[in-house]
């Protein structure tokens, strides 16, 4: 597993291990002491996936203080156009985002900190996208931004969203809860 430092602080892209043969594949996701050695948190308490078809948005989502976590995420099956934005009112980035092709061909993963809203855009049919979560699902510390709120021209004409997704306030009208 190789870890990548990206354009905004404390998003990491991993390459996970993949392992090839005659059976099929053996991808490793988590492992406790390359996540030590590297400063990531490896405590997740939540996991869960989506499938998605081709031109899904879901996103930008966050959980708020207190709840608010570390999210590993990666694709399963399929392909999506992962994204996230600074969300931390004191960051020199805030307000900036970064984006990566996550695959089930280039076996890439996102490192997300606190911090940060969280979203993706589905390249193929039956995208399974999978997370994991240092804290759990919390209702009431559940948020958003609108998807097309902030610096990144999203690669699709019709998205398709849920209808939570798409009343988000925009990004300039959000007090960040970070
Ligand atoms: C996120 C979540 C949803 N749910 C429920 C609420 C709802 O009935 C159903 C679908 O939820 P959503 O529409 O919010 O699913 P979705 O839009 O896929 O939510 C996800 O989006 C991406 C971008 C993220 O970053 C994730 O953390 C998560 O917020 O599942 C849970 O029970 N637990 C959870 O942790």
């Amino acid at each position: 597993m190789k870890i990548n430092n990206t354009s905004l602080p404390d998003i990491f892209v991993l390459e996970l291990f993949s392992f090839k043969d005659n059976r099929g594949e053996f991808v490793k996701t988590i492992h406790d002491t390359t996540f030590k050695e590297n400063g990531l948190e490896y405590q997740f308490t939540e996991s869960f996936y989506s499938v998605s078809e081709k031109n899904v948005i879901r996103g930008m989502h966050f959980q708020a203080p207190p709840h608010d976590h570390v999210k590993l995420v990666y694709v399963v099956t399929g392909s999506i156009l992962d994204v996230v934005v600074d969300l931390r009112r004191d960051s020199a980035t805030y307000g900036q985002s970064f984006q990566v092709e996550l695959s089930d061909k280039n076996r890439k993963a996102i490192y997300i900190a606190k911090g940060f809203a969280h979203g993706f855009l589905a390249l193929e049919d039956r995208s399974i996208v999978e997370y994991h979560c240092t804290t759990s699902q919390n209702k009431e510390a559940e948020g958003g931004i609108l998807y097309n709120s902030f610096d990144f021209e999203w690669p699709v004409k019709q998205p398709i969203l849920s209808v939570r997704d798409n009343e988000f306030l925009p990004l300039k009208e959000l007090n960040t809860p970070f």
